[in-house]
């Protein structure tokens, strides 16, 4: 199937409840407009392809539900918005007021990058109104950031405010579109697209991006932590590592998937940047001309406080390698992340295999053998057929 877009990303709209905020997504997705008030539940969102500068930009804009009962569960949403739009209501000082308090949340669990704008929604109701224009500029002036008045009502600029963040956004991570390496992100909400219309309120978000995965896998992918490129006293070794990992791709190509994910948290030794780690492997170690055949990620963290959330969910599901159940790291030094638990994963080189319906099967240690997992594979691939 032809790529419909170039780039995914996920943008966020955020504001007190009854501010307009699924008005003005069903406005800018789908232009239409619908005065009844029926509080999100959760999280929900919509899809739409803009296009920039020649790039086609799908945005997956998240509606949050501006109610406080809701907000552990929006919470959640906030490190993976690479924009958000906050809303108040220009009749309701009251929402305006509360913008602070959302882009404090936001400053506690955002990403450093992440694109904000301020949006005084509902300028349509002029005779209503409670916070005048200037009020608005200043308060997102004192943000630094771009401010727009919009009316979901009447259309006027929704596309304007929403095009200038994806914008924002484009230029933020210009050097990451020219990178190399693709973001997990976006391979999962590419894989996880035939499933938009999936209720999003429902879906546990880790487990739903491992689905999604699976889902693109058909039937089982690995996921792994990285190792690292120049070491030279690891346990195991990286070349028949990497070596077996190409292996296994391409004796089973449409119905597994391999995934690599680099981690600079063994002793600092994966501290490439994103776009030399495809160098390093051709070049250094196990160089060569080695190309991987199966997709390599940005790095991430996999223990400690920003353990990404695919691998807090695989750790919580398989919280020790089935070969070795005790292993763990062995010299306090190496322990540079915090807080430490039994589940974390000790050395690079851990793999995880992962069923069809995206059940995390069986956890490998360090020193299993990648292509020993084959007869794991055979067998869930057995499983699968009947
Ligand atoms: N006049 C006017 N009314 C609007 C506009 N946008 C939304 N509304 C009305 O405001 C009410 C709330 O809109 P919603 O979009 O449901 O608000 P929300 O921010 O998504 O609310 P929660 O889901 O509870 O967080 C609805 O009755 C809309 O008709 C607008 O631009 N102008």
């Amino acid at each position: 199937m032809a790529k419909q877009y170039d780039i995914l990303f996920r943008l966020l709209v955020l504001g007190d409840s009854g501010v307009g905020k699924t008005c003005m997504l069903l406005r800018f997705t789908e232009g239409e407009f619908d005065p009844s008030h029926i509080s999100t539940i959760g999280v929900d969102f919509k899809m739409k392809t803009v296009e920039i500068d020649g790039i086609k930009v799908r945005v997956q804009v998240w509606d949050t539900a501006g109610q406080e009962r809701y907000q552990t569960i929006t919470k959640q949403y906030y490190r993976r918005a690479l924009g958000i739009v906050f809303v108040y209501d220009i009749t309701n000082q009251s929402s305006f007021q509360h913008i602070a308090k959302w882009a404090s949340d936001v400053d506690e669990y955002a990403t450093e990058k992440v694109q904000m704008i301020l949006v005084g929604n509902k300028a349509d109701d002029e005779h209503r109104r409670q916070v005048s224009t200037n009020q608005g500029c200043k308060l997102a002036e004192s943000y630094g950031m771009e401010f727009f008045e919009t009316s979901a009502s009447t259309s006027s600029n929704i596309n304007e405010a929403f095009t200038r963040l994806t914008e924002l956004v484009l230029q933020a991570h210009k050097r990451d579109l020219d990178n190399l390496l693709g973001s997990l992100d976006y391979y999962l909400d590419n894989a996880a697209q035939e499933e938009e219309e999936r209720d999003a309120s429902q879906s546990e978000v880790p487990s739903g991006f491992i689905q999604s995965a699976s889902a693109a896998a058909e039937m089982t992918f690995i996921a792994k932590t990285f190792y690292d490129l120049r070491a030279t006293s690891l346990e195991g070794d990286p070349v028949d590592f990497n070596v077996e990992l190409n292996q296994l791709q391409s004796k089973y190509p449409h119905r597994l998937v391999v995934l690599g994910f680099p981690c600079n948290q063994f002793g600092y030794q994966e501290n490439c940047n994103n776009g030399e780690i495809l160098n390093s492997l051709q070049h250094v170690r196990p160089g060569h001309g080695f190309k991987p055949n199966f997709h390599i990620f940005e790095k991430c963290d996999v223990n400690g406080a920003n353990t990404h959330p695919v691998f807090a969910y695989l750790k919580d599901k398989l919280p020790y390698p089935d070969d070795d159940p005790s292993s763990l790291m062995q010299d306090p030094k190496f322990l540079i992340w915090t807080p430490i638990n039994r589940t974390d994963i000790s050395w690079n080189f851990e793999k995880f295999l992962i069923g069809p319906e995206g059940e995390p099967f069986k956890r490998y240690s360090k020193k299993f053998p990648t292509i020993d997992i084959e007869p794991d594979i055979q067998r869930l691939l057995r499983l699968t057929k009947t």
